[in-house]
C-alpha cells in the first residue's frame, strides 16, 4: 500500500496526486481541482506516450464534439471539464472515482501503463480519424503558408455546445487548413516511429545542461535599457525565400553573440526555413553561451523532448497551431525538462487565450500574419494597449516583440508599446557581419566588450 506520502516532492508536475506514480497523499482530502490536475498530469503522461492516437482523438473530440463513453463519475467529469474523452481501462471504467485509490493499491500501474497503452487500444471515435490519408500539399490553390489548425480554434469551455457551433460556423474556413497540420502530424509520426519517445527520454540524460533564457533576456534589457535581443539563425523563410546564400550557423551564432545577442532563436524546421536540428546542435556544441530557442511548428511533446537533446534552452509554442490544452500540457513537460516557453500570439484571441494559461512567463506578439505574410509591427502595440497591458505587467510576464524590425526607430516603437525583448532575423542575418548588423538595428554597439 502506499504508506504515509505527505511531504513528498511533487514531481513533475504539480498537482497533488504525485506524479509519475499518480500515488494519493495519505491523509490529505481530495478536491475536485486536486482531480482536475491529476487528470491534466494523466493526460500529459497518456500524450507524451501515444500521443500520436491521444492527439488525433482530441482532434475528433473538439471538432466532431465526441461524446464520450466514460461513464458518470468525478473523473469522467473532470475529463468533459478539460475536453477530454477517452475509455478507462474495464476497471477504473465501473469504478472512475476510485482511480487514484486503485492506482495506489496497484504500484505496477504506473500512469504510462494506466492510461497510455489502454487509451490507444481502447479509444473509439464517432468519425474516426484518417491517420493513413495523406493529403497532397496543393500551395497553387492555398497560394499560402499556414499552419494554423482547427485543433487551435478550441479555447478551453465548459460549455459543450457553444464549442460545436463555434466549430460549425468555423467549418469551411478551417477544413482546408487541417490537412496541413496532417502533415506535419506525419512527418513528426515517422520520425518517431525511428526514434520513440522511450528511446529519446533515455538520451536526456546525456543533454547539455539547459541555460536561463528568460534570465538572459532580463538581464541584457536591464543592461542596455534596451530590449534584449533574441537574434535569430534563419537561412529562409516562406515570405521572403533564401536570406542568406553563404550560411553558416555556427559562425552566424558566434557573429550574434559577439555583437550582444542575449539569446538566438534556431530555425528548425527544414521545409520552409531549410533549417534543421543539426543547426541547433551544431551551435550548442560550438560553445556558443547566449541561451537557444528551437523555433519549430511544435505540435507533439516529442520534438520538445528531441530539442532538449539538441541543446535547446527554450521551445516556442504558437498559439495559432495549439490548442489550450496542449499549451498547458507542453508548457507543463517545458517545465519539467528545465526549458523555457515562448508562447507566440498574433491576435487578440491569441493573446486572451494565452493570458488564461497558467504558467506563462514570455509571451511573442508576432507582427507577422501567419496566413497573409503581412508585417504590421502596430500590432505589437495593439495587444499591449489597457487591459491586456496591465494584466500582463501584473503577471509580471515578458513580452518579446517579433518580426519585421529594421530601424533603431522600430526598436524605439516595440519598446515604447511595452516590450522587453524583440526577436529579430531578416534585417540581421541578411549583413555580411551578422553581429555588426545588431549595431544598426539598435542605434548603438550593445556588446559587453
Ligand atoms: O518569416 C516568415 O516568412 C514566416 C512565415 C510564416 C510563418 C512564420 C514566419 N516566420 C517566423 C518568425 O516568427 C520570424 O522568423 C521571426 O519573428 C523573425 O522575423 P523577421 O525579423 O521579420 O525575419
Amino acid at each position: 500500500m502506499g504508506g504515509d506520502l505527505r511531504g513528498q516532492a511533487k514531481d513533475p508536475f504539480e498537482s497533488k496526486l504525485a506524479h509519475p506514480n499518480a500515488k494519493v497523499r495519505a491523509g490529505e482530502l481530495l478536491h475536485m481541482q486536486d482531480l482536475k490536475d491529476w487528470t491534466v498530469d494523466v493526460s500529459t503522461d497518456a500524450f507524451t506516450s501515444v500521443e500520436e492516437s491521444v492527439m488525433q482523438f482530441m482532434t475528433t473530440c473538439a471538432s466532431k464534439a465526441y461524446a464520450p463513453a466514460v461513464s458518470s463519475g468525478k473523473v469522467s467529469e473532470c475529463l468533459l471539464d478539460l475536453g477530454i474523452s477517452f475509455i478507462l481501462p474495464p476497471l477504473l471504467q465501473n469504478t472512475p472515482d476510485a482511480a487514484p485509490e486503485l492506482l495506489l493499491r496497484n504500484p505496477g500501474w504506473r500512469m504510462e501503463g494506466l492510461v497510455s497503452p489502454k487509451v490507444s487500444l481502447r479509444t473509439t471515435f464517432y468519425h474516426g480519424p484518417n491517420f493513413s490519408i495523406r493529403r497532397p500539399m496543393n500551395l497553387s490553390k492555398l497560394n499560402r503558408f499556414s499552419v494554423a489548425s482547427i485543433r487551435a480554434q478550441q479555447p478551453e469551455t465548459k460549455d459543450g455546445a457553444a464549442m460545436v457551433s463555434a466549430v460549425r460556423e468555423e467549418a469551411n474556413a478551417l477544413q482546408m487548413k487541417e490537412w496541413e497540420v496532417d502533415m506535419l502530424q506525419n512527418e513528426v509520426a515517422s520520425i518517431k516511429e525511428r526514434r520513440p519517445l522511450h528511446a529519446l527520454k533515455k538520451s536526456l540524460e546525456n543533454a547539455p545542461p539547459s541555460r536561463d533564457f528568460t534570465g538572459a533576456l532580463k538581464e541584457a534589457n536591464l543592461r542596455t535599457g534596451l530590449p534584449g535581443l533574441i537574434a535569430e539563425v534563419k537561412k529562409a523563410s516562406p515570405s521572403r525565400g533564401i536570406l542568406r546564400e553563404d550560411f553558416d550557423p555556427v559562425e552566424i551564432a558566434q557573429s550574434y553573440e559577439r555583437g550582444g545577442a542575449a539569446c538566438l532563436s534556431v530555425l528548425t524546421d527544414e521545409k520552409y526555413f531549410k533549417g534543421s536540428f543539426e543547426n541547433l546542435e551544431a551551435i550548442r556544441q560550438a560553445g556558443v553561451k547566449c541561451p537557444l530557442l528551437c523555433k519549430e511548428f511544435v505540435i507533439d511533446a516529442w520534438q520538445i523532448y528531441y530539442a532538449r537533446i539538441k541543446g535547446a534552452d527554450a521551445i516556442l509554442l504558437i498559439a495559432a497551431v495549439l490548442p489550450d490544452l496542449d499549451i498547458r500540457y507542453m508548457v507543463k513537460i517545458c517545465k519539467m525538462l528545465g526549458l523555457a516557453v515562448l508562447v507566440e500570439v498574433h491576435d487578440e484571441r491569441e493573446m486572451d487565450r494565452v493570458l488564461g494559461i497558467e504558467g506563462i512567463e514570455l509571451i511573442g506578439i508576432n507582427n507577422r500574419n501567419l496566413e497573409t505574410f503581412e508585417v504590421d509591427i502596430s500590432n505589437t502595440r495593439k495587444l499591449l494597449e489597457g487591459e491586456r497591458g496591465q494584466l500582463i505587467r501584473q503577471k509580471d510576464i515578458i513580452v518579446v516583440g517579433e518580426s519585421g524590425l529594421f530601424t533603431p526607430d522600430d526598436i524605439a516603437y516595440v519598446q515604447e508599446a511595452g516590450v522587453k525583448a524583440v526577436l529579430v532575423g531578416e534585417s540581421i542575418v541578411k549583413q555580411s557581419d551578422p553581429g555588426k548588423g545588431i549595431t544598426g538595428l539598435f542605434g548603438k554597439e550593445i556588446s559587453l566588450s
